[in-house]
């Protein structure tokens, strides 16, 4: 589905390569400031890679024209910041944006893209409020909202749930994934939370100071150390039900 070849940008991100297959379920992981956001915004085409490539279904991403490029890729940022007090409802609505001719209204099929969204994210209460009056972690779960109303086969999603509540976080991630299992989506996310990275990732990357570190191993003891390496402080791994939970060891 993505390819990235030997990426470099500025002095952020460096040597960086990968791919995404269709229907996988990435977790992009690392500290504070080592590149997640930069390499988002440039493999949503935001940002100019200085060197190497991108690749999306086998063509360069460059060659895509952005209707083309954003029907099969969403990106959900860290941030929106709407210059309008829109309705949830509008805003949900302009990820149907990819298939409006200029000035052309939203037709029927994208008035019940943008409903689906907020029915699979339980937000249908929200649509009418306005969009700068929702608490932060509402106007993630709306952000997520207008990524699904995109309908890409590829969705990125930087920090998804920042600002959520443990319930929220832990059924905004099992929500999207399912959907991304049902229909084939190919994920890639920006998290903080190692457990959920452990709980919902087919395939985890580690980046540190622009760099990948590589794959976060499964087992128990490989995760411990790997994490102690990305984080530099120790860390407690244990399994529960087959699958392995860490946290950061409090003595
Ligand atoms: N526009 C910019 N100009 C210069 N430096 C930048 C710019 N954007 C980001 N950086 C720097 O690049 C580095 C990586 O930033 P980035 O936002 O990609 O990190 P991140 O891994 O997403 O961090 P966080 O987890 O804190 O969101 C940081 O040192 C940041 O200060």
């Amino acid at each position: 589905m993505l390819e990235v070849k030997e990426l470099h940008y500025k002095h952020i991100l460096k040597d960086i390569s990968f791919a995404v297959k269709e229907g996988e379920i990435l977790v992009v992981l690392g500290p504070n400031g080592a590149g997640k956001t930069t390499l988002f915004r440039c493999l949503a085409r935001l940002i100019k890679p200085d060197r190497g490539k991108i690749f999306l279904l086998g063509r360069p991403l460059e060659d895509y024209s952005p209707k083309e490029l954003y029907r099969l890729m969403a990106l959900c940022p860290q941030h929106f910041r709407p210059e309008f007090s829109y309705k949830v409802y509008t805003f949900v609505l302009m990820g149907r944006t990819p298939y409006l001719s200029p000035l052309a209204q939203p037709r029927k099929k994208d008035f019940e893209a943008a409903q689906k969204a907020l029915k699979i994210l339980g937000l249908e209460h929200l649509a009418e409020r306005p969009f700068s009056e929702l608490s932060g972690g509402q106007q993630r779960l709306v952000s997520v909202a207008r990524a699904l109303a995109q309908e890409a086969s590829l969705i990125l999603l930087d920090e998804p749930t920042a600002f959520l509540d443990l319930r929220h976080q832990f059924l905004v991630m099992k929500k999207i994934c399912q959907l991304a299992r049902q229909n084939n989506l190919s994920l890639v996310l920006n998290l903080h939370d190692p457990n959920l990275a452990l709980l919902f990732a087919d395939r985890i990357l580690t980046i540190k100071n622009g760099r990948l570190m590589g794959e976060l191993p499964k087992n128990p003891e490989k995760v411990q150390i790997a994490l102690e390496k990305l984080y530099e402080i120790p860390f407690v791994s244990f399994s529960y039900q087959e699958r392995t939970l860490v946290f950061p060891s409090p003595v």
